[in-house]
């Protein structure tokens, strides 16, 4: 018997969408979290991939999240959508607001869509990469749940808190990146928990602030540090104040499940901000990136933000995608 267990997307996402389905998800909803995590596992996001399962379950059975919520979705002004998740995924509420805001980046040039009352678990390339592929350029934070302490800080106030860029190109893919500005994202801390790996030092602290690369120390009660120093705190601080200050959402450290037995998931916020290159470029847009990517390139960096992804995304086109025997019948068993 073999170690591994290979699956088309297609067949991934239907298993995935079987499962959101019979823990209470609606349709929609089931099928737009089944799509997120199956190009999310087909691209490599080993942390953000079908690892996240178990935990969406447990989360959707402790009541905290509603899998069946209905976004709303309100037209602010002529640069402004707001959704109101209602305690949903943050995936549908983008979905649900999505077409007006490409109208209204279209229309002004420049536009963002404040999501509140959502839980996102997922990576932010798949929420970006689309806008790129329709020719704008997006920019996305999400804030979650209190594991990171500010710099200098000894207690988590802030989340993972990551960040995510995507751009049209001429020809090629979009040029994504997607990164927490927290040292290691927290799901990188669970798997080297469960495969018993040391995190690299300087990523995080014990329950007494002391620095640890042992990854159950964090997840005991420690918390991880900013990347960057000052500078991944200052990125964290924004990401709060652009997805809770801005959409009336919650800060991380404001994000409280204890009602809810087995739930895991932060009920915060997320903006995107779109611009229309073709509206505001003074140049041929498309033909300055590459320019630039051309520069780099040749100054020596040989993987661009995405390459990696990409890479992975074509393997699993052409050879379907490769689940351990573990992660399948994990699967199986939800
Ligand atoms: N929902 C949430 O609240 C949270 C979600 N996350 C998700 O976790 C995922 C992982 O985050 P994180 O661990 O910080 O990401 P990584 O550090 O793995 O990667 C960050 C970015 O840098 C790129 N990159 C990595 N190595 C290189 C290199 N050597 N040269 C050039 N580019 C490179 C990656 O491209 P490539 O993709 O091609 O490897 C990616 O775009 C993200 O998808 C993020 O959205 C994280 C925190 C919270
Ligand atoms: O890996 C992380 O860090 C997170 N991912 C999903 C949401 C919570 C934080």
């Amino acid at each position: 018997m073999t170690d591994t267990v290979t699956l088309s997307l297609a067949a991934l996402q239907r298993l995935l969408e079987e499962i959101l389905l019979r823990h209470g998800c609606s349709a929609d909803v089931a099928a737009c979290i089944a799509h997120n995590y199956a190009i999310a596992e087909q691209d490599g996001a080993k942390s953000h991939g079908v690892f996240r399962l178990p935990a969406i379950v447990s989360t959707l059975k402790s009541g905290w999240l509603d899998g069946k919520a209905v976004p709303s979705v309100d037209d602010v002004s002529p640069g402004l959508v707001r959704v109101d998740a209602r305690n949903g995924f943050t995936q549908p509420a983008l979905a649900a607001g999505r077409a007006l805001l490409l109208e209204k980046a279209k229309t002004c040039g420049i536009a963002a869509i404040a999501i509140r009352n959502s839980h996102h678990f997922g990576a932010l390339w798949p929420d970006v990469e689309p806008f790129a592929r329709d020719g704008l350029i997006a920019l996305s934070v999400v804030n979650s749940m209190a594991t990171v302490v500010p710099h200098g800080g000894t207690k988590p106030v802030y989340g993972t808190n990551p960040i995510a860029f995507a751009t049209p190109r001429e020809a090629d893919d979009p040029l994504v990146f997607d990164q927490a500005s927290s040292a290691l994202a927290n799901g990188d801390v669970q798997i080297a928990a469960r495969e018993g790996h040391a995190l690299p030092a300087g990523a995080g602290l014990d329950r007494y602030g002391n620095p640890t690369t042992d990854p159950q120390a964090v997840l005991d009660g420690g918390a991880l540090l900013p990347f960057g120093g000052h500078k991944g705190s200052s990125i964290a601080l924004m990401v709060e104040i652009l997805c809770a200050g801005l959409t009336g959402g919650q800060f991380s450290f404001e994000v409280d499940w204890s009602e809810h037995e087995g739930a895991l998931t932060p009920k915060t916020g997320q903006t995107i901000i779109v611009l229309d290159p073709e509206r505001g470029a003074s140049a041929p847009f498309r033909s300055r990136v590459e320019q630039l990517l051309t520069k780099l390139r040749a100054a020596g960096q040989e993987r661009l933000p995405g390459d990696r992804r990409y890479a992975n995304r074509r393997r699993a086109q052409l050879n379907g995608i490769s689940l351990t025997r573990d992660e399948h019948e994990m699967l199986l068993a939800l």
